[in-house]
């Protein structure tokens, strides 16, 4: 009857980014964002991106999302289905007049997944989260942490090909930072997709990464990448090995230059523009913002 059929975990979409760069603003303000960026992220790869602040990570995820169009190069998404990816960020993205119910069924519904299946399949999520219980309360009264489980709950609900999470455990304390990446772990161990995840912790991403690609400070590039030496499924248990700390501090060893180039006293501009900060004051958030954002 007009409606697209379910979509299926079954496969996983793959990523190919060639020459990709962003650019933002014009004129004395135009900054110079991201790239040139090459990376390919293999069907079912858990890929993570760490680099220091400013350096364009957010901005190559929106990229892959289709919510930004790159200046230069180009980015292929080779999926089986017709809306491959689905996005978590940082601040959840729920809606607070929302059930969480409706949260989690809202891709389902854009879909037109008969109320019925929707559902059923939010529920399921809902439960693989453990907030079954929480069904029919508002976000507003969720924990920070159950509110990035409903978010995480909604992007899998509509059974995504590709899962593209910008930084989501940021806002959460320590403990529950480690108890969702560990959930996070199982979760994609139990299906097949493939997830590209940005984060600032070197911990997040040996936890959960089949690779973790360092970035340059801005204008942010490919600089190293290194494989996790812990099979899967594994567990949150690798935290503990020698090789994990190891590893940590051979990716800190890589990355304090980038990150002290992005923030340090010696630099001389404003890390969100090319200009020198004592002439500029704070950064103009509005800034070319929204002039080539489209929702998908
Ligand atoms: N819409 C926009 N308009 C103007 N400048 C932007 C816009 N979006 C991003 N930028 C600039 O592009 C650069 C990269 O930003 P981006 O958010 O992608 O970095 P990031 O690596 O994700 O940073 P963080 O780790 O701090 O979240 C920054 O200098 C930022 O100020």
């Amino acid at each position: 009857m007009g409606q697209e059929p379910p979509e299926s975990a079954a496969q996983a979409g793959g990523i190919r980014a060639a020459g990709v760069e962003r650019r933002f603003g014009r004129g004395a303000s135009r900054v110079h964002a991201l790239g040139p960026l090459e990376l390919e992220v293999a069907s079912g790869e858990f890929c993570c991106v760490v680099g220091p602040s400013g350096c364009g990570k957010s901005t190559f995820l929106r990229i892959v999302a289709g919510l930004v169009k790159p200046t230069a190069g180009r980015v292929e998404v080779t999926a089986a289905t017709a809306n491959p990816a689905a996005m978590v960020f940082q601040n959840y993205g729920i809606s607070p007049w929302k059930t969480v119910l409706a949260n989690v069924r809202f891709g389902l519904d854009l879909r037109r997944v008969p109320r019925k299946e929707a559902n059923a399949r939010a529920r399921d999520w809902l439960d693989r989260l453990g907030l079954a219980d929480f069904a029919d309360r508002y976000p507003a009264a969720l924990s920070g942490g159950m509110q990035q489980r409903v978010s995480i709950a909604r992007a899998l609900a509509v059974e995504p090909e590709i899962l593209l999470m910008d930084e989501p455990f940021a806002a959460l304390d320590a403990q529950l930072r480690t108890i969702l990446q560990d959930e996070l772990l199982e979760i994609c161990q139990a299906d097949k997709r493939t997830v590209l995840f940005v984060t600032h912790s070197l911990e997040e991403a040996l936890v959960l990464g089949d690779r973790v690609l360092v970035m340059s400070a801005r204008p942010g590039r490919l600089i190293a990448e290194r494989v996790p030496p812990f099979a899967r499924p594994r567990t949150g248990e690798v935290r503990r090995s020698t090789e994990f700390a190891a590893m940590q501090a051979e990716l800190w060893e890589l990355l304090r230059g980038e990150v002290e180039q992005a923030t340090g006293p010696g630099r001389e501009t404003d890390p969100h523009t090319d200009r020198d900060p004592k002439q500029v004051g704070a950064r103009n958030q509005d800034q070319d913002m929204g002039k080539e954002e489209v929702a998908p």
